[in-house]
């Protein structure tokens, strides 16, 4: 059946691109046929719930016409290590422990790894349809770094995920390659340096330190925006690297083009590689994180309460851990099991806040937010791009997320004429069926605004 399998191989070789078939096929292990199954592994959960999805049906396929036999694919995670080769796709770590994330020792094998958290790894990132993509290519990244997409730009809203992510590039690129150096930085942190370099007359240093890494990952780059001599530094650090086909991954809070006071050069080398974005979680995403997180602090959530928590609360994953430890807290310093009336109970405030009804100014503030403007330029009369489209966008959510009349929201923006405000609504709803990005956008906006 050896032989079989082989030719299984060599089949989806033929169908797939060499970048899904490195990524998602190369890491199955064969592990035989028993009666009409056949028995594969692969070495983690991710890389599982991407098979199932996406190529359990062909590998079947394949399997059976080439046995001349219908036959069932059953896939499990391996419970034997990966191996560990540059080359080879992940690799990812060994498979699920029963202790819980915290207390793991660092997965630093080599002193290889800068600012690198140990405790977000693939294993701990929850799949679901909002940040599948995103996971995807940070695992295709991981897998085979400087080869795949380079730069990997990750963007998404506040507490997401982006952070975990890309910690997860770094925690498996090193665990799989520990003498790679892999260094992880917020690109407040790379200000920082650059600033004391500057000051102690030490540039040499700070540029050898970053150019000699092989993956850099920095963390929240928006914040360089409008950073004359960052923005600077950062490019040419970008540059030595990329040229010496070193590993890039950048995440932040919007796409590249939507990042007010970023370069050009900087804006256009984000978009040579992959761009990758992390929606809010739907309601099954986050019961699934609530479960896991509440297992990894040892505290007992009941069904109903993981239901309540992810139907009724936000989708800012970091906020839902916050309520999660809240409840914990509550149960363990009251000795009480976690039950749905007491999680309502010791969440009734926040409940309440949430659900009060949103104000066109709370719109006019997340919006000018999002496009780093003031909300005084929202409300007035300028014409300039870059004011234009987020007026007409949270007109758009004015009049969708609340009850207000055209002449009511036409107030809210500094007195506007009714007829301002349907031509806005129009125009975005237009743009909306031909431009993806905006409608990603809008949606995200939307769910942040709602949750
Ligand atoms: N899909 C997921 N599975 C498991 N945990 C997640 C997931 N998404 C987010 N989290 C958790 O939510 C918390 C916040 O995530 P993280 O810090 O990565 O968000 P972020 O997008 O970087 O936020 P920010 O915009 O503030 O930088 C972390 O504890 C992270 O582990």
């Amino acid at each position: 059946m050896n032989g079989l399998w082989e030719k299984t191989l060599e089949q989806l070789e033929q169908t797939l691109t060499p970048q899904h078939f490195a990524t998602w096929i190369t890491p199955i292990k064969f592990a035989g046929v028993e009666e009409d199954k056949v028995l594969l592994e692969v070495p983690n959960r991710f890389v599982l719930d991407w098979l199932r999805d996406h190529y359990v049906s062909i590998i079947q396929e394949i399997f059976s016409k080439l046995a001349s036999n219908p036959y069932r694919v059953v896939i499990k995670v391996s419970t034997t290590p990966p191996k560990k080769s540059v080359d080879k796709p992940v690799s990812s770590p060994a498979p699920p422990s029963p202790t819980p994330a915290a207390a793991q020792p660092p997965v630093r094998t080599a002193n290889n790894g800068f600012n690198l958290n140990s405790k977000y790894t693939f294993e701990e990132f929850v799949l679901g349809s909002s940040n599948q993509f995103a996971c995807a290519a940070a695992m295709a990244v991981a897998n085979n770094p400087a080869t795949t997409y380079n730069p990997l730009f990750i963007y998404g809203g506040v507490g997401l995920g982006k952070t975990h992510l890309v910690t997860a590039i770094g925690n498996a690129i090193l665990k799989n390659n520990p003498e790679m150096k892999v260094c992880y930085y917020t690109s407040e942190k790379f200000m920082n340096e650059l600033i004391n370099s500057l000051r102690y007359a030490k540039m040499d240093e700070f540029r050898n330190k970053f150019r000699s890494m092989d993956v850099l990952l920095i963390d929240d780059v928006q914040f360089i925006a409008g950073k004359e001599r960052t923005q600077e530094e950062f490019f040419h650090t970008f540059n030595a690297l990329y040229d010496s086909h070193k590993q890039i991954v950048v995440t932040s809070d919007k796409f590249p083009k939507e990042i007010p006071g970023l370069e050009e050069r900087l804006r256009s080398r984000f978009e040579w590689g992959l761009i990758a974005d992390i929606q809010a979680p739907d309601m099954e995403t986050k019961h699934a994180i609530l479960k896991m997180k509440a297992e990894a602090n040892g505290i007992g959530l009941p069904e109903e309460v993981a239901y309540f928590l992810a139907n009724s609360i936000s989708s800012n994953v970091r906020e839902l851990e916050g309520y999660l430890v809240r409840i914990g807290a509550y149960a363990s310093l009251t000795a009480t099991p976690v039950t749905l009336e007491m999680a309502q109970e010791v969440l009734k405030d926040i409940l309440i806040e949430k659900k009060r009804e949103l104000s066109v100014e709370e719109i006019q503030k997340r919006v000018a937010h999002h496009y780093g403007i003031k909300v005084a330029d929202i409300k007035s009369s300028k014409r300039m791009k870059a004011l234009v489209l987020p007026r007409q966008i949270a007109m758009y959510l004015s009049r969708q997320l609340t009850s207000f009349s055209y002449p009511e929201i036409g107030d809210r923006f500094g007195g506007k004429d009714h007829s301002t405000i349907i031509h806005a609504i129009k125009k975005i709803e237009k743009n909306m069926e031909e431009d993806f990005q905006l409608r990603t956008v809008i949606n995200s906006l939307k769910k942040e605004l709602t949750v």
